[in-house]
């Protein structure tokens, strides 16, 4: 059987519990859809929104000392809890409608172990929460002093350290998992960042890892077969949002450097997502590295749509 690594994006989720509930559904018949073409399906969502909002939540509730702090690795297993309920339970649904019997889904909490010596630390830019316009994140940044920066041109948002993924805490236990034929979301998030001790325990940092070099590190320790990221887009482009944008369908390694240099991959969102594509098929060449919108999942796969990253 072929193994895959999903990568959930922002709309598969929403930003409430409503729309949640209602993306999910949608984002399930994606994932079932992939599990009846015949793979084993390990799926790594997001948290940009859903962290900030629960970090937010808890830091409204500590000013008026109704509620005690809250940091970010306990978001981060908080959000894994709160989407993974949900999209575990969207796709048992999904399952049951299509009649696709002894497969069970489960959520993994998950922890990304990272180097507390990564750069990372000292220049906070993973975006997380809502958006503010310019004048609101200046006074935040002055009243609060987190950071606050531009993203992609869709307005400001806190940004927090995003240090790069090493490996996953549960990668013994995840694997079982998917010998056993389970659907496992995992990674969620981009997992809850942790630091080994000199002891050889893990304690939490304060940082929030990018979802897809968490799903790509997840795709190299299952030794996934494929690797799709799914987004809103139905494939990469050059000269993205301008008279002139071309949409690809296929890129090599060389190309895709060559396009990063001349500055065609927004730094905030679609860069990381190439780059995580790349170096999964820079370690695995015969593998399948696919950049695609939610909708097109399954025909992506059969080379239909989407943005395919190979080697050469
Ligand atoms: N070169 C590009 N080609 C396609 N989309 C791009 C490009 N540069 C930026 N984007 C934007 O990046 C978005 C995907 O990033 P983002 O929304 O952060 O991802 P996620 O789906 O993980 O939340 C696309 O929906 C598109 O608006
Ligand atoms: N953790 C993470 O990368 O979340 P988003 O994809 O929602 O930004």
């Amino acid at each position: 059987m072929k193994r895959i690594v999903i990568a959930l994006g922002g709309n598969a989720l929403g930003n409430t519990s409503e729309e949640q509930l209602e993306r999910v559904r949608i984002t399930a018949k994606a994932v079932v859809d992939i599990v009846k073409a015949g793979y084993e399906v390990v799926v790594c969502h997001g948290n940009g929104p859903q962290v900030g909002m629960i970090n937010l939540a808890f830091e409204k509730g500590h000013e008026a000392l109704i509620v005690p702090e809250m940091h970010l690795p306990e978001c981060t297993a908080m959000s894994q809890g709160y989407i993974g309920y949900h999209l575990q339970q969207a796709i048992d649904q999904e399952l049951v409608k299509k009649q696709i019997q002894d497969t069970v889904v489960i959520t993994m909490l998950t922890q990304v172990i990272v180097d507390e010596k990564d750069p990372a630390f000292q220049n906070p830019t993973k975006p997380i929460g809502r958006y503010y316009d310019e004048a609101e994140a200046r006074r935040l940044m002055e009243e609060t002093g987190q950071k606050y920066a531009e993203d992609s041109g869709r307005g400001y948002r806190r940004v927090v350290a995003s240090p790069k993924p090493v490996s996953i805490y549960e990668r013994i236990s995840l694997n079982t998992l998917i010998n056993s034929h389970h659907v496992v979301i995992a990674g969620g998030g981009g997992g809850i960042p942790v630091v080994k001790e000199p002891d050889g325990s893990y304690h939490g940092v304060d940082a929030v890892v990018d979802k897809d070099l968490a799903a790509e590190k997840l795709a190299e320790l299952v030794d996934a077969d494929a690797f799709i990221i799914l987004t809103a887009v139905d494939k990469v482009s050059i000269h993205f949002g301008k008279p002139n944008q071309q949409d690809l369908s296929q890129i090599t390694l060389a190309q895709a450097e060559q396009y990063i240099k001349e500055g065609h991959f927004a730094a905030g969102s679609m860069l990381p997502k190439v780059n995580a594509a790349m170096k999964f098929i820079e370690q695995k060449k015969e593998g399948v590295s696919i950049i695609c919108s939610l909708e097109k999942a399954a025909v992506a796969l059969n080379g239909k749509a989407g943005t395919r990253i190979i080697s050469k």
